[in-house]
C-alpha cells in the first residue's frame, strides 16, 4: 500500500514524499542524514521512523520530546490511519494512504528511486515530488527516455550557449547569458542568480529584468541547496506547503542549484516555471548551463585577479625614470634607454656587478613596443651548464630522467616580449652557438623534440665581463658578440658618479623607511661617509648599505658608525671624486676585483659559501659557479681560505682577513 506525507505546518525537507511499502524505512529528524530533515529546535538528531509492516505503515518514536499522532503521544511505535497527522514540534506531516494519483512507474531512471528513499537522480538533485503522468508536455518522449536524453534542440541551445558564453568579458555578462540561455530554451517563468559571498559585486541577478523587483528569490530553497550541495529540484503543492506570502507560492515548481566549481557553493541558481513541473530534460539542460556557469564564473575570476597582479608588476617594472641619478652619467645613460628600447635590434648591457644592468634591461622592456609581452629574466650564471640547454630551449617529456612532462623553455615564455640573458658572458661554448642561431631567426628544437620551432623575442644581454677580450681568447663566439652587441648599453660603475650618492641614498632610505613604517634620515656624518667609500659592490652595496644600518638600528637617526663599510678613509668634506678606499684591490680590471673579492669573502668568512656568497651579495648558486670558475683556472677552495694571495689575486689590504 503506497502512501503520501504531506508537510502542513512547520518546517522540513523534502516537504512531501511518496512513501513505497517495498522501500527503505523513512527517517526523520535534525540530521541531514535523515530521509525528512525537520528544522526544528525540538526535533532529536534521529527523532522518528515511519516503515511499512504487516502490511501497515508504522511511526516509531525515539526523539526526547516526543511525536504525536492525532494528538495522542507515540509510546514505542503505533500503527498509521489515512488522513492522520504525525507532529513534532512544530512539523505537522499528513498522511494518505493510496494517493490518488500514484506517481507512474518509470523502469532503470533513478529518478524514480524507491519513493519513499532518499532521492538522487542521474543529476544528483533531491526530487521531491514525481512528475505526474499528465504534466508530461505533449509530443515529449517517453519517460524512459525523456529522464535519460537531451533533445537535438537542447543540444544545440547548449553548444550555442557554451559558444557564446567563452566571449563574455565579466561574471555579469556571462551571468546573464546563461540566464537568457535557460529562459529561451526551458518553459521557465523566472531565472535568477543569488550570489552566496557578501563582496560578490553582482550578488543578485533576476531575468527576465521586470521580474526582480517583484520576486524575491526563495532563501528557503538557497538554504537548502547550499547545505546539501545538490540540486534541489521541488515540485510543491504550493497551496499547501507555502504560505500565500512566500516567493515560490505564484509558481508550480522550482529549481535550485548550487554553482561550485572547486571548493564549496559561491552562488545558487534558481529557475521557476508556473503552469506545470519541469521535465527531467529541462532539468538536465539547465544543469548542464549552470555547471559551466560556475565554471566560467570561476575562470573569469582568476583572470581578473591575474589581470591585476599583472598589472601591479608592471607598474612596479621601472620605466628609464625610475633609475635614479641626476648626473651626467646617468642623463646619458636614460637617454641611450630611450633610444634603443623602441627598436628591434639586441641590446647588450655592460657594466659591473651591481650597476643596475637588470634595471636598465627592465626599463628597455618597459618602454618598447613589447610591453604588453612578457618579460623573461635568466641568471646564465646560476643555472647549471647542463641544464641551461634544457632551460632555455624546453624540453619534451621523457627526454631525460626527470622529464615527466613537457616543459616550454624561456624563449618559448618570452615568445613576443623580451629574453633579458644576465650574465650571457657564462654560456657554454655548446649554448652560445645554439643562441646565435635563434638570434639569426632560426628555428630551435627542444631537447627531446622531433620538430622545430621559432619564437619572436627581442634579446637584451648583460655581462660585467670583458666579452671582447673573451672572444680573442675563444671563450666566447666572436660571431655571437656581434650579434648580441647590435647596440650596446654601458652602466657606469657608482664610482664613476658619485654625485648621485645622496639622491641614491634618499631614495633607497624612503624605501626602508616605507617598508619599516618607520622614517630614517643620515646624519651628515654618515653621508660623508657614505660619498667617501668607494662601493666595488656598486649601487647595490649603498643599497644593502642603506638598508642593513635601518634594519639593525634602534634609533631612525644612522650616524656613520652604524653603516657596514670598513676600511674607508673617511674624508673631512664631500668629494666630486671618490678617494680611494683602502681596501680596493690595487688593479682596477675587473675581473681581478671580482677574483679579489671573491677571496677575500672567502678567507673572512673562513669558507663558509653562504655566508660568502651574502658578503658578496650574490645568490649562493652564482657563486658556487664563480668558485668553480676558479678551480678551473687552478685555484681551488683550500688555496682560497687559506693562502694569502693566490695566482695573481691580489691581497686584501684590510687587517680583518
Ligand atoms: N640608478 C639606479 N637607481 C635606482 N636603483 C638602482 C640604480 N642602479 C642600481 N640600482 C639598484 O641596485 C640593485 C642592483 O641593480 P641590478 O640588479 O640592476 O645590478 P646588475 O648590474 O644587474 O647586477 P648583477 O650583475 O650582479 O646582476 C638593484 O636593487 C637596483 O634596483
Amino acid at each position: 500500500m503506497r502512501a503520501r506525507l504531506t508537510l502542513e505546518g512547520g518546517d522540513c525537507v523534502p516537504s512531501s514524499l511518496d512513501l513505497s511499502p517495498t522501500g527503505q524505512p523513512v527517517t526523520l529528524g535534525r540530521s541531514r542524514d535523515n530521509t525528512i530533515v525537520l528544522r526544528d529546535e525540538l526535533a532529536s538528531r534521529l527523532h522518528a521512523k515511519i516503515y511499512f509492516e504487516d502490511g501497515r505503515w508504522h511511526v516509531r518514536d525515539f526523539g526526547l520530546n516526543g511525536t504525536r499522532v492525532d494528538g495522542q503521544r507515540v509510546n514505542g511505535s503505533i500503527e498509521l490511519a489515512d488522513g492522520q497527522r504525525v507532529r513534532i514540534g512544530e512539523v505537522v506531516l499528513k498522511i494518505v494512504l493510496e494517493p490518488k494519483t500514484p506517481p507512474r512507474p518509470v523502469k532503470d531512471a533513478p529518478a524514480t528511486m524507491p519513493v519513499n528513499a532518499k532521492t538522487e537522480g542521474p543529476h544528483n538533485a533531491t526530487k521531491v515530488h514525481e512528475i505526474p503522468p499528465e504534466r508530461q508536455a505533449p509530443g515529449d518522449p517517453p519517460p524512459e527516455q525523456a529522464a535519460k536524453q537531451l533533445r537535438v534542440d537542447e543540444l544545440t541551445a547548449l553548444c550555442k550557449f557554451m559558444t557564446g558564453a567563452v566571449e563574455a568579458k565579466t561574471p555579469h555578462d556571462l551571468t546573464t547569458f546563461a540566464l537568457r540561455a535557460i529562459l529561451n530554451q526551458t518553459a521557465a517563468k523566472l531565472a535568477g542568480y543569488l550570489s552566496l559571498d557578501p563582496e560578490d559585486p553582482g550578488p543578485k541577478i533576476v531575468m527576465p529584468e521586470s521580474a526582480a523587483i517583484d520576486v524575491p528569490l526563495s532563501r528557503r530553497l538557497t538554504v537548502q541547496a547550499q547545505a546539501q550541495g545538490k540540486t534541489i529540484w521541488l515540485f510543491p503543492e504550493l497551496s499547501a506547503s507555502h504560505p500565500p506570502t512566500d516567493s515560490l507560492s505564484a509558481f508550480a515548481d522550482a529549481i535550485c542549484i548550487p554553482l561550485k566549481a572547486s571548493g564549496e557553493p559561491f552562488a545558487t541558481l534558481h529557475v521557476y516555471r508556473s503552469g506545470r513541473a519541469f521535465s527531467e530534460r529541462d532539468v538536465r539542460f539547465i544543469e548542464a548551463v549552470a555547471g559551466f556557469l560556475a565554471h566560467g564564473l570561476e575562470i573569469l575570476r582568476t583572470r581578473r585577479t591575474l589581470e591585476a597582479e599583472n598589472s601591479r608588476l608592471r607598474t612596479h617594472t621601472p620605466a628609464a625614470d625610475d633609475i635614479i641619478g641626476g648626473s651626467n652619467a646617468v642623463i646619458l645613460l636614460r637617454q641611450q634607454i630611450l633610444r634603443a628600447a623602441p627598436q628591434p635590434f639586441t641590446v647588450l648591457v655592460q657594466g659591473e656587478s651591481g650597476s643596475g644592468k637588470e634595471l636598465v634591461a627592465l626599463a628597455l622592456h618597459r618602454n618598447s613596443r613589447r610591453t604588453e609581452g612578457p618579460l623573461v629574466v635568466v641568471n646564465c650564471a646560476a643555472i647549471a651548464p647542463t641544464l641551461l640547454e634544457a632551460e632555455l630551449f624546453g624540453y619534451k617529456k621523457g627526454a631525460f630522467s626527470g622529464a615527466d612532462r613537457d616543459h616550454p623553455g624561456l624563449f618559448q615564455q618570452a615568445d613576443e616580449g623580451t629574453l633579458f640573458l644576465d650574465e650571457v658572458g657564462e654560456l657554454s661554448l655548446e649554448c652560445q652557438a645554439k643562441l646565435l642561431r635563434v638570434i639569426e631567426g632560426k628555428a630551435f628544437r627542444p631537447v627531446g623534440a622531433t620538430g622545430d620551432m621559432k619564437v619572436d623575442v627581442r634579446i637584451v644581454a648583460a655581462t660585467h665581463r670583458d666579452l671582447d677580450k673573451d672572444a680573442k681568447s675563444g671563450r666566447f663566439r666572436q660571431d655571437l658578440l656581434f650579434r648580441l652587441k647590435v647596440i650596446q648599453i654601458r652602466v657606469p660603475p657608482l664610482r664613476e658618479h658619485p654625485e648621485d650618492i645622496p639622491e641614491l641614498a634618499a631614495f633607497f632610505l624612503a624605501k626602508v623607511s616605507s617598508e619599516c613604517r618607520r622614517n630614517f634620515k643620515l646624519t651628515a656624518a654618515a653621508m660623508r661617509k657614505l660619498q667617501a667609500h668607494t662601493w666595488p659592490g656598486n649601487v647595490r652595496q649603498l643599497r644593502a648599505a642603506i638598508e642593513s644600518a635601518a634594519v639593525m638600528s634602534e634609533s631612525d637617526t644612522l650616524d656613520a658608525d652604524a653603516l657596514p663599510l670598513t676600511g674607508v678613509t673617511e674624508l673631512q668634506t664631500p668629494v666630486a671624486v671618490p678617494a680611494v678606499s683602502v681596501d680596493l684591490p690595487p688593479s682596477l680590471d675587473i675581473v681581478e676585483i671580482e677574483k679579489w673579492a671573491i677571496c677575500r669573502a672567502m678567507r673572512q668568512t673562513g669558507g663558509n659559501v653562504s655566508h660568502a656568497a651574502k658578503l658578496l651579495n650574490m645568490s649562493r648558486d652564482t657563486l658556487h659557479n664563480k668558485l668553480k670558475k676558479l678551480k678551473e683556472e687552478g685555484i681551488d677552495r683550500a688555496m682560497l681560505t687559506n693562502t694569502p694571495a693566490p695566482l695573481g689575486v691580489p691581497e686584501p689590504v684590510s687587517t680583518d682577513a
